[in-house]
């Protein structure tokens, strides 16, 4: 029998050793909070949604968590009432909160316990660890890098990139005009080098970070073989990983500093930050670009994302838009793009931005990890509760506006960008660029659904696709008819 056969044999036994060992141990060591129910060693492996798992775990909490005092023993959780489900996965534990009050009392009130990130081994076979942030535990390299992202993403620096922001939307308008039907290749600039290894990058998340999706990662033993004995798909995604991530964090960095060599870099927070440093090739030099790597590595996908969502609803609810473009006309016209002085005298367009966070969570699940369990925040379930949203499917901008036409807060709407210590460094950018682009599309254009060749429109159905970390609407059609098309062409002209 040839050595490599004998590792195989060997890693599998360990594997199912492993394996045994955590049934044993967890059978002794939690009482855990209900879920479906679980086989011996393998657990709830089988019954792991795929597919649109938030609303599953929703269904699942309906059924098992409501009515039952739950204890969990652990320094970290102590006991809780319904809303709570725990599933495991061979011997691992995942707990999911599914509402408003058990995340409040569970993981808010001890935000510091709740930091931590599944152990993920494929993330260290392929160097994500540490510089990765989203998935790296709270430590000296998340802390380094994370502040790097809070200076630049902090509320006072917003005003810095309003100019920018400002001329992407024009540009957006611009291609929107050449091209009114490709308005979802134009949330994301689908010619753009750094967009399309991005993209590259993100196409893999799911399958490196949701539970259960890698053998890896479930049994990290696994991981000491080379990936080629795990088959050719887990070869290339190891080579894909390591890869697009580099590309991502250096590929800008590169480009920005050929720039500032031979003069020609634009103005940019990178370019900002290195002029900044004292040296070159340093720590703080690695630190800085890792920290505007993955700004932008998170950025990408839940802004094109939530965006598609808001077109997605424009189209399913008409009448949305038509109160959207009174309001529009009456405070900014046709002649200028709307500016942010103009916020807040346009409450329904506020609404709309809110109830589009809300009716679509680009990241519909959190997760953390105190000492024993990976903890799941249920976002969609908490900004679709039907006591506190009543038709929670249905895109209701007036939900967020009071009897006298005044923007109504939700605290709630937080959690689409996360909670506790880990919660998304860059709201406040995606706040005012979504609003903008919000703003600037009902002031100038109707969006509508497309039309195949026999002018029949296509239809819409609004669904969302149903696996993935940060998820969007599914591919639809659309096109966006100009309101004033000379009007808009002199308000591009001036910007020129
Ligand atoms: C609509 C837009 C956005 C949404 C819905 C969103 C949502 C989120 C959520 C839910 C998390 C927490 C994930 C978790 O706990 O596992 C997060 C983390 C993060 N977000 Fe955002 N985000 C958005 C835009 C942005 C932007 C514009 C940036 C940067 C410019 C950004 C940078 C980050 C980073 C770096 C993290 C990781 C933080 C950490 O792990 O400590 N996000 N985001």
């Amino acid at each position: 029998m040839s050595s490599s056969y004998l590792l195989v044999d060997a890693l599998a036994a360990a594997a199912f050793l492993t394996l045994f060992y955590r049934y044993i141990s967890r059978k002794r060591a939690l009482i855990l909070p209900p879920g479906p129910p679980r086989l011996p060693v393998f657990g709830n492996a089988f019954d792991v949604p795929k597919d649109y798992a938030w609303k599953q775990y929703a269904k699942w909490s309906e059924k098992y968590g409501q009515s039952s005092q739950s204890h969990v023993r652990s320094p970290s959780l102590t006991s809780f009432t319904g809303d709570v489900i725990s599933l495991e996965v061979f011997g691992q534990t995942i707990i999911v909160i599914n509402s408003h009050s058990a995340l409040k009392d569970i993981v808010l009130v001890r935000s510091a316990t709740f930091t931590g990130r599944p152990y993920n081994r494929f993330a260290e076979m392929v160097g994500w660890t540490g510089s990765n942030i989203p998935l790296t535990t709270v430590g000296r390299s998340w802390r380094e890098r994370r502040r790097v992202m809070e200076n630049c993403l902090r509320p006072a620096a917003m005003r810095e990139y309003r100019g920018v922001q400002t001329q992407k939307v024009l540009r957006l308008l611009g291609r929107i005009l050449d091209k009114p039907n490709d308005i979802v290749d134009h949330t994301h600039d689908i010619d753009d080098r750094f967009v399309k290894i991005n993209e590259e990058l993100q196409a893999i998340l799911p399958f490196t970070i949701l539970p259960g999706a890698l053998i890896v990662n479930t049994l990290p033993i696994l991981g000491c073989l080379p990936p080629w004995m795990l088959g050719q798909k887990f070869a290339d995604l190891v080579e894909t990983g390591r890869r697009s991530w580099e590309e991502v964090l250096y590929e800008p960095y590169e480009w920005v500093k050929e720039g500032m060599r031979n003069g020609t870099a634009k103005e940019s927070i990178l370019r900002t930050g290195l002029s900044n440093l004292a040296d070159t090739d340093t720590k703080e030099e690695r630190v800085l670009v890792d920290g505007l790597g993955n700004a932008y590595f998170a950025a990408i996908e839940t802004t094109t994302f939530t965006l598609k969502a808001f077109i997605v609803s424009m189209i399913l609810n008409p009448h949305v838009q038509v109160r959207a473009r009174e309001e529009l006309d009456r405070v900014v016209g046709h002649e200028r793009v709307p500016d942010f002085n103009d916020r807040p005298n346009l409450p329904y367009i506020e609404a709309i931005f809110m109830e589009t966070l809300r009716w679509g969570p680009t990241t519909p699940l959190g997760f953390c990890i105190p000492k024993g369990a990976i903890v799941i925040g249920n976002a969609w379930a908490i900004l679709h509760d039907r006591v506190q949203y009543p038709e929670p499917d249905s895109f209701k901008p007036e939900r967020y506006l009071s009897a006298e036409g005044r923007v109504v807060d939700d605290p709630l709407l937080d959690y689409a960008f996360g909670y506790g210590t880990r919660k998304c460094p860059g709201r406040h950018f995606a706040d005012a660029t979504l609003w903008l682009y919000i703003a600037t599309v009902l002031t100038f254009f109707k969006i509508c659904k497309a039309t195949d060749e026999n002018g029949r429109e296509i239809p819409v159905d609004g669904r969302f696709e149903p696996r993935s970390v940060v998820h969007g609407p599914l591919p639809f059609s659309c096109t966006l008819v100009p309101r004033d098309g000379r009007a808009l062409e002199r308000v591009l002209q001036q910007h020129q």
